[in-house]
Formats: structure tokens, sequence, C-alpha cells
């Protein structure tokens, strides 16, 4: 029975010896594996002990407490070096309910790293693995997803995941940026039109919903979609049909849909800003992208991968990292990808120190100077309030008391604006 399982699977029996094997898995693991002798820790972590008694969350364990199914991410040493795996484990009772054993089953999550590596998420914290554990089970649906986290958190590179990973990886994967999309340009764009429809349209054209055909379609900041819009796209998911400008035909839709934000979809919900039905038909499987500030541990780790993808031979000292896992980067990976890129122009040696690195405490100058330096762009209070509020709150941590005394306003006002500003978990 093994054998019909197409990904990496093996039977183990509660003492962790493999007593089954598929092909694939042979093929993952260049281990000689021997039938009730060999076990799952020794083949796939070249462990001497299980999982469990060398610091790591054993799914066995875990199903043998519940008696129900389990899953976890571990790095696994397989024919291709180390790799992220998603690991489900099942009991297995025969017909009188005693249990055999566990029937495991992998899946390779190649676009995720726990080593610098080009083009990868790379990561090694919990808060990490739980994420490729959500990415991992949504890219196996069709399931539409809404990922939600802080600007420069990896949205975009997440999305990317969930269509290679997916039965439409072969097919096209197409960016969808919503900001500043008004609702004449989203429907020639998205639905695309025929000639005539419009003065200018010359020509039939494609829209983007057709250029995806079979593959997925990806909604960048969402939330920035102006209501009149949100009706359409609403249509467009429920039906999976639309009509190109200036045609009378539908045509039929084949996409499967991701969506982003950094924005409270919830909190806009409540005022109106978003309709409630839209979130329920996209949100079908959030997803939520942790900040660097919850994957601290992560840190060193993403920064020695920009310095690894760069061309320069430079590493860190002690100093400098230290410097840079207290820092709260309000801009997350892309902001730490700025500074190391800094960084390695402003170090004189192939060491980098902490007095290398660009001013990091100066968070809240840049909005501030953007809107003195222009007439033309001068940011509204609110909106400065908004801001300054977001980066405030990330540097308290999220501690409400010490914030509003350093504010010099009430708990109680401090609630009523970060709710209004949508920041935090107001
Ligand atoms: N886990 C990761 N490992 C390595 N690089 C990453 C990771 N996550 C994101 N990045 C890099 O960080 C940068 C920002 O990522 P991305 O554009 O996907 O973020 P985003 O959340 O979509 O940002 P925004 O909300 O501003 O659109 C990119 O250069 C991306 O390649």
């Amino acid at each position: 029975m093994i054998d019909a399982i197409d990904k990496p699977a093996i039977f183990i029996n509660p003492s962790y010896a493999i007593e089954a094997v598929n092909q694939p898995y042979r093929d993952t693991y260049p281990v000689d594996i021997k039938l009730g002798f060999s076990t799952c820790y020794q083949v796939s972590h070249r462990n001497s002990k299980p999982c469990d008694k060398c610091g790591e969350h054993c799914p066995m364990q875990e199903s043998k407490a519940t008696g129900r199914a389990a899953s976890v991410v571990h790095v696994h040493t397989t024919s291709e070096g180390q790799s992220y795996c998603d690991i489900l484990m099942r009991p297995i009772f025969d017909g009188s309910g005693e249990l055999l054993g566990y029937l495991e089953i992998l899946d390779k999550l190649s676009f995720a790293s726990n080593q610098p590596s080009a083009g990868k998420m790379v990561g090694e914290s919990e808060v990490f693995k739980a994420m490729l554990n959500k990415i991992n089970r949504a890219a196996n649906s069709d399931i539409s997803v809404l990922l939600f986290g802080e600007t420069g958190t990896g949205k975009e590179l997440v999305s990317q995941a969930l269509h290679s990973s997916s039965h439409r990886a072969g097919k096209p994967f197409v960016i969808i940026e919503c900001t500043g999309m008004s609702d004449t340009l989203l429907e020639s764009e998205l639905f695309g039109y025929e000639k005539g429809a419009f003065t200018g349209a010359t020509t039939n054209k494609k829209g983007l919903i057709e250029t995806a055909e079979g593959g997925t379609l990806f909604f960048d900041e969402v939330g920035d979609i102006p209501l009149s819009t949100q009706v359409k796209l609403l249509r467009l998911f429920e039906s999976q049909t639309y009509r190109p400008v200036g045609s009378v035909d539908s045509k039929k839709a084949n996409f499967r849909l991701v969506c982003a934000t950094h924005k409270n979809l919830k909190h806009m919900v409540e005022t109106g800003e978003f309709r409630q039905d839209l979130y329920y038909r996209i949100a079908g499987f959030p997803i939520n992208l942790p900040s660097l500030r919850q994957r601290k541990s992560d840190i060193a780790l993403i920064a020695a991968h920009f310095l690894a993808m760069s061309k320069e031979k430079k590493r860190f000292h002690k100093n400098a990292l230290e410097k840079l896992t207290n820092y709260p980067f309000p801009g997350n990976i892309r902001e730490l990808k700025n500074i190391v890129d800094q960084a390695i122009l402003l170090a004189d040696e192939s060491v980098i120190y902490d007095t290398d690195l660009p001013e990091l405490d100066n968070i809240s100058s840049d909005a501030i100077n953007d809107a003195l330096s222009s007439h033309g762009n001068v940011v509204t209070l609110d909106e400065m309030e908004r801001q300054y509020l977001r980066q405030v709150y990330t540097s308290f941590e999220g501690d409400t008391q010490q914030l509003a005394q350093a504010l010099g306003v009430s708990t109680r006002t401090l609630y009523r604006k970060l709710k209004k500003a949508g920041v935090g978990d107001t």
C-alpha cells in the first residue's frame, strides 16, 4: 500500500523502526534502510536518539499522546543536503482498535531553507517553521489565501512559494498591484477590452485574468482597493466569470486567488472601508507573516543570507549582530536587506562591526523629512500620527502602558488612537 503514495513515505512501529518504505523515500535519503532495524531519526536526521531527546518536537510522540494525526516541520539531511520537510504522522489501528504503528508522509519544502540560499525563504525560528507548515497546507489545495503582515515581511515571496508548490506551478503567476488602482483601470487591466470599447481601444486586449489562465492571481495590497471596485471583484471571485470591457459575452476564469495586505482588514470591515462579504471570500485561509521582532532569532541568519548573496566576502562581527538583533525593524526583512547592503559598502575591512552599520535609531525622521522637503507632497496629520504610532508601538514592543506614559496620554486615549490608526491588535 505504501507504494501507492507518490510522496516519500514510511510505516514505523511505536519504537521508531521503519517497517515499510516507498521508493520516493529511498530516493530522498542516501542511506541504506534495513526494514525492522533502521529508525526514522537515523535516516532523516542522522541522529542516534529520537528527535524529542534532541530538543526537537516529535510528531510521533504527539500522535501517541492524542491518538490523532500530527504534523511538524523539521530539517532533514537529504541526498540534496539539508532540507525543510513537512511531516504528517498518522496513527494506524487494526480492526479491533489496536495501534499498529504510524504512517509518515513527507513534503519537501524546496522554497525554504535554514541556510543562506538564493531565491529561498530563509529562517529557522519556531514561528517561521509554523508559517512554512501553513504555506504547505494551503499550497496543496485551491483555497483562497490571505497573507497579512507588516511591510517587508515577505508576502510576495510567500505568494510565489504558494504558487510554485501548487499543482498550478507550470501555469502563470500574475501579480496585480492594487495600490492606486481606479475603477476603470482595474476593469480594463483585469478583464481586458474589445476593440472600440472606448477611445484608444484600437485592438482587442487580453486582461490579466486571461493571462493567468490555470495559474495564480496575486492581489498585492488588497486593502487599497476602493469600495466601488470591491463589488466587481466580489462578483468575479464568486462566479469565476467576467466580461471584458465592451463585450456582451462572459468568459470563464480559472485561477487560484492569493491576496496580501499590511492593513488590518478586519478593522476596515468594522469601519465600513472594506466589504465584509469580500473579506470572507478572500480570507479562506489566512496566513500571518511574523514581523522580524517576532523572529529575532532569525535576524543573524537572514543577515548572513544577504551577505552571502552579495559579491563581497564579508562577515558580521558579534557586536554588529547584537545591534541588529536589538533593533525593531519597522521595515522588516526589506529593511534588513537595505542595512546589510549599506553595511557592506560602509565597512573598510572584511569584518563588519557595529560602527559600520548605518544609523538605526532615527526611524521616525524619514517621513517627517519627506513631508518638510516637498510642499506638494505634504502628509496629513492623521497619516503622520498613524506612521508615528506604528513606529513607537514597535519600539515599545506593544507595551501600551509604557507607551501611553511616554506619549503623555492616558492608556484609553492611546487605545483609541491605535484603533483609529489600525495599529497593533486593537
Ligand atoms: N524569509 C526570507 N528570507 C530571505 N529573504 C526574504 C525573506 N522574506 C522576505 N525576503 C526578502 O525581503 C524583501 C521583501 O519581501 P517581500 O517583497 O516579499 O515583502 P512584502 O511583505 O511583500 O512587502 P510589502 O508589504 O512592502 O509589499 C524581498 O527582497 C524578499 O526577497
